[in-house]
């Protein structure tokens, strides 16, 4: 089926992603050691190498508490890794940046500023005048969705809403990198479908390099050109694996697919292989 394992020996060096020869992000040997309340050293990440290729979609796929998240923050500048570094486009990263956009499942709107505000609150931080900040922010609310709902405030809308403006908002910045942490975790099936579909629309337009971490394989498989799958605590990768299913993707074609199931099914069953589906103790 064209899953061709890569250890993670292997990994320094190999970008993920099709334009293959421009690296956007590499992560050379990281490791992540936290200092608990208990005071003893917790080793959320241990020896990650990883290589991200310009215009890639990657999702990050691993058990509860295996550091996906903590290798979001350490791109995202937010977290500063115990041992290794972290490069975008070739240069250390020391803080957070307007070049990588954090998209959380957390919506952190304004909630004092209507979607249009918070839309164009990046832009006008940047300098922008507001007229073309305030028709940057009606273009970006049309691409995901959410025209004529400019003057709402945040708690007027449903969490898929919040959600469609917080991807908005991160893409009024103009970043380079997406970074998603488990964005329609916490929203329905139907809400989540929906918004998968669209971001892969968004993404087919301008073909933003994507970070994202999910708990979900479909998820994973169905966005991804690459599927990184960490191992439990400590987190480390396990395996690369390519996804070789054509763009644009449906999801309606792919169901029919026997490639796409058969992809969700060995996945699943790596997981089920090692025991790393379950909690972790
Ligand atoms: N600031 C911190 N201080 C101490 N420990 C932390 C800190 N941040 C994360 N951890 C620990 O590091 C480990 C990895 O956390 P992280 O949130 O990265 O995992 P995750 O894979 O994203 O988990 P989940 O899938 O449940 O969201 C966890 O055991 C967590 O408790």
């Amino acid at each position: 089926m064209g899953v061709t394992p890569i250890r993670p020996g292997q990994l320094a060096g190999v970008p993920l992603g099709r334009r293959a020869a421009t690296p956007i992000i590499e992560i050379d040997h990281v490791s992540q050691v936290f200092k608990t309340s208990s005071r003893r050293d917790h080793t959320a990440l241990s020896d990650i190498s990883l290589t991200v290729g310009e215009g890639a979609f990657v999702s990050i796929l691993g058990p509860s508490g295996c550091g996906k998240s903590t290798l979001l923050y350490i791109v995202g500048g937010f977290v500063s890794p115990t041992s290794g570094t972290a490069k975008m486009k070739g240069k250390p990263i020391t803080g957070p940046g307007t070049d990588r956009g954090p998209v959380f499942q957390e919506f952190a709107l304004f909630p004092w500023k209507s979607v249009l505000g918070n839309v164009m609150y990046g832009p006008l931080q940047q300098g922008m005048k507001p007229a073309k900040a305030a028709a940057l922010a009606r273009t970006l609310l049309a691409m995901v969705g959410l025209t004529g709902f400019e003057k709402f405030y945040p708690k007027e809308l449903s969490g898929g809403m919040k959600q469609r403006v917080a991807l908005a908002r991160t893409l009024a910045y103009g970043p380079e990198v997406l970074l998603m942490d488990e964005p329609f975790g916490a929203l329905d099936a139907h809400t989540r479908t929906r918004l998968q579909n669209d971001l892969l629309d968004i993404w087919e337009r301008d073909r933003k390099t994507v970070l994202f971490v999910t708990h979900s394989v479909e998820e994973a498989v169905f966005l991804s050109d690459k599927v990184v799958m960490m191992s439990r605590s400590p987190g480390r990768i396990r395996e690369v694996i390519d996804i070789d299913l054509p763009r644009p993707r449906r999801r309606d074609e792919l169901l029919l697919d026997p490639r796409y199931q058969k992809y969700i099914v060995e996945i699943e069953r790596m997981f089920d292989a090692s025991g790393d589906n379950e909690l972790p103790s």
